[in-house]
């Protein structure tokens, strides 16, 4: 039977669809409007895109998209760069963190959070400095918080010096007991890096240390010839004690300091704190131009200049993300119907000023299920 002409024109509209949905779906979905070809990136559907791959927790999900399209990843609706900070094993650590608050949330317990982050943090320096997991044979928080300990502790030969070979409190052999230590600690972490000695199972991947170790036994300024300066494994293991000493305790400090501040001050209209005979208000930076990194010296938390912060952009990220995650995911109160203004907020001398006492908060897991 010949083809009448409706049955054409429903034969042309087919095509005509496919045709459509092939261009969009396909060529556009690879393809910019001047034809130049698009970062990867998951299949979007009609209307909704790429909405279904932004998952309950987005960060995660972008965090499975960078692994699985790259660094540059393309989302439709939206051309996404996927910040480094995504992908840094420190979300994974910050899952296991929120999972755990979730727990105790559900059982309506108190959170020691100064203990928790304080973990956290310790978990995600050791994995971006060596590369692993303390739960992988490396510990370092206990020997870093005794170190702190005792330079925290009042020493009478840093005021009379002439007794510092007595050393009578005995705070000289108990530092160099800790930081022998720690000499056999980064022994071992430098070995498993150069000779990829099967360390409990685990092969530590690209990190701060095989950057240390490729710089062994070069001139520190080969240009500089009045500079014949080896860099030799204990110099590698002083850095290593540098940047260990200083990413341990400090981030998490400060992330427990914000969070009394803002356990004390739950609303905006709550009356102005006074230090000193002054009021504090931090929300006087709101707004402003002030750059914390060392720009201003109105605010200068990492210090300025050449000696100032090295691990400055790190703690920045680190701060934010965790202070995030954590305010995002929960409701916090004071324990025991304790009132704002009662919370203890006196801290302890030492070499990041901590709280005296470890922050205790109530969560209550305000996500939808
Ligand atoms: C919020 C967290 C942090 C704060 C507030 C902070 C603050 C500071 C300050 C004020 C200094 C002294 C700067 C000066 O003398 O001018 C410093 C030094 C240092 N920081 Fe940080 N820091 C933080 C996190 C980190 C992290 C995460 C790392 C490493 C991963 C790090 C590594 C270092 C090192 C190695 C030094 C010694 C630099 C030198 O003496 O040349 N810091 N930090």
């Amino acid at each position: 039977m010949p083809p009448t002409f409706v049955s054409v024109l429903i034969l042309i509209g087919t095509l005509c669809t496919f045709f459509y949905i092939f261009r969009t779906t396909v060529f556009r979905q690879n393809h910019d409007k001047n034809g130049r070809k698009l970062p990867p990136g998951p299949c979007a559907l009609p209307i909704i895109r790429n909405i279904h791959v932004l998952e309950k927790l987005p960060h995660q999900s972008l965090h499975h998209l960078a692994k699985r399209y790259g660094l540059k990843c393309k989302l439709q609706n939206t051309c996404l760069m996927v910040p480094r900070a995504w992908l840094l094993p420190s979300t994974a650590h910050l899952r296991s963190l929120v999972e755990s608050v979730k727990k105790s949330a559900v059982a309506g317990e108190v959170v020691d959070l100064s203990g928790r982050v304080g973990e956290l943090i310790g978990d995600i320096m050791s994995q971006i400095i060596f590369g692993l997991a303390k739960d992988h044979g490396f510990n370092l928080k206990p020997l870093i918080d005794q170190t702190i300990h005792l330079h925290r502790l009042f020493n009478i030969s840093d005021f009379i010096p002439y007794l510092a070979p007595l050393d009578i409190q005995g705070i000289g052999r108990r530092l160099k007991r800790t930081s022998k230590l720690f000499d056999i600690v980064f022994e071992k972490i430098i070995d498993e890096h150069l000779h990829g000695t099967d360390l409990e199972g685990l092969k530590p991947h690209k990190d701060f240390v095989d950057m240390m170790i490729s710089m062994l036994n070069q001139p520190m300024n080969p240009h500089d010839e009045e500079q014949p300066y080896i860099i030799e494994r204990n110099n590698v293991k002083a850095i290593l004690l540098d940047m260990t000493a200083a990413s341990f305790d400090i981030s998490a400090v400060v992330i427990v300091w914000a969070f009394s501040e803002i356990l004390r001050h739950p609303s905006d209209d709550s009356s102005p704190t006074r230090v000193g005979g002054r009021e504090f208000l931090p929300e006087r930076f709101i707004g402003s131009n002030i750059d914390p990194r060392g720009h201003d010296f109105e605010l200068t938390p990492f210090g300025s200049g050449r000696r100032g912060c090295p691990g400055m952009q790190l703690a920045l990220i680190t701060v934010r993300l965790v202070l995030a995650q954590l305010i995002h995911c929960f409701d916090w109160e004071s324990p025991d119907g304790m009132q704002p203004n009662e919370l203890d907020m006196s801290e302890i001398f030492g070499l990041s000023l901590p709280r005296a006492n470890h922050l205790l908060a109530k969560p209550t897991y305000r996500l939808l299920e």
